[in-house]
């Protein structure tokens, strides 16, 4: 695995590089190409800066993209929880090419049954693969080191058979939501991390720069052949003494 830390001045930088980043993937595709989203901050930096980034004609190819979703809250797709509501309000409609193929999680499930319900469209979609193989997931962090909808310490981080898991006492809320699991998120081609603003500095550094016997959630995302991208604004990789590749314009 071969890892690489950007650092861009700050979100309004970042955002076109994540952008062409998902462009780039998308043209050497060489088929369909497989997109896993994030939710949270991230649906409004990518639907401010992806629709422009790609061709007129669509993101790579005449194969429509398929995008499912790296974890979502379980509530109904109208709340403004929601990942692929957020998503489908912001960001899909408007971009260039074949209607993208979405994999969105059925409303109205108990969490368990959500999480079956979901790995069976992934499974459908990703078929003859023990586990999907994304070219890219966007993943985020949070300032407690969770990533989808894995948090420190939670049982979910040793899940090993399921692709997709219920977790109904997330101590973030909304506590009902699904989420991929470490096999699938460390089996994609590439993962990016996306990581903003000084309140998640701290973390970072513990991510980054730290040997933990008990590695916080997005510590534990090591793809293992593709490779692992984190894009940070300077706020926050402040606290890091890594080797840093800076960015001040794209
Ligand atoms: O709850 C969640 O949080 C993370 C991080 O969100 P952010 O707003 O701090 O960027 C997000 O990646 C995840 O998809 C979401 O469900």
């Amino acid at each position: 695995m071969s890892r690489r830390v950007s650092v861009f001045p700050s979100p309004q930088e970042l955002g076109p590089a994540l952008a062409q980043l998902v462009a780039q993937r998308a043209a050497g595709s060489g088929g369909r190409f497989s997109l896993g989203l994030s939710g949270g901050s991230l649906v409004a930096l990518l639907a401010r800066d992806l629709p422009s980034a790609l061709p007129g004609g669509g993101g790579g190819g005449d194969e429509p993209w398929l995008v499912a979703f790296c974890d979502e809250r379980l509530v109904p797709p109208e709340h403004p929880e929601s990942t692929s509501g957020a998503y489908e309000a912001q960001l899909l409609p408007r971009l260039p090419g074949p209607k993208p193929r979405v994999l969105s999680v059925t409303p109205g499930l108990s969490p368990h049954d959500a999480a079956a319900d979901y790995a069976a469209k992934l499974r459908e979609a990703f078929r003859g693969a023990s586990v999907p193989v994304f070219d890219l997931l966007i993943l985020g962090v949070g300032p407690d080191g969770h990533t989808c909808s894995l948090f420190p310490d939670h049982p979910l981080l040793k899940e090993e058979e399921k692709i997709v898991a219920a977790i109904t006492d997330s101590p973030k809320p909304p506590p009902e939501r699904i989420t991929l699991t470490l096999p699938v998120l460390n089996a994609a081609r590439t993962v990016v991390f996306v990581a903003t603003g000084g309140g998640k500095a701290a973390v970072l550094k513990r991510i980054l720069e730290g040997s933990e016997q008990n590695p916080l959630p997005a510590a534990r995302v090591q793809p293992h052949t593709g490779q692992l991208l984190w894009f940070l604004d300077e706020a926050a990789a402040a606290e890091l003494s890594i080797p840093l590749e800076k960015h001040s314009v794209l």
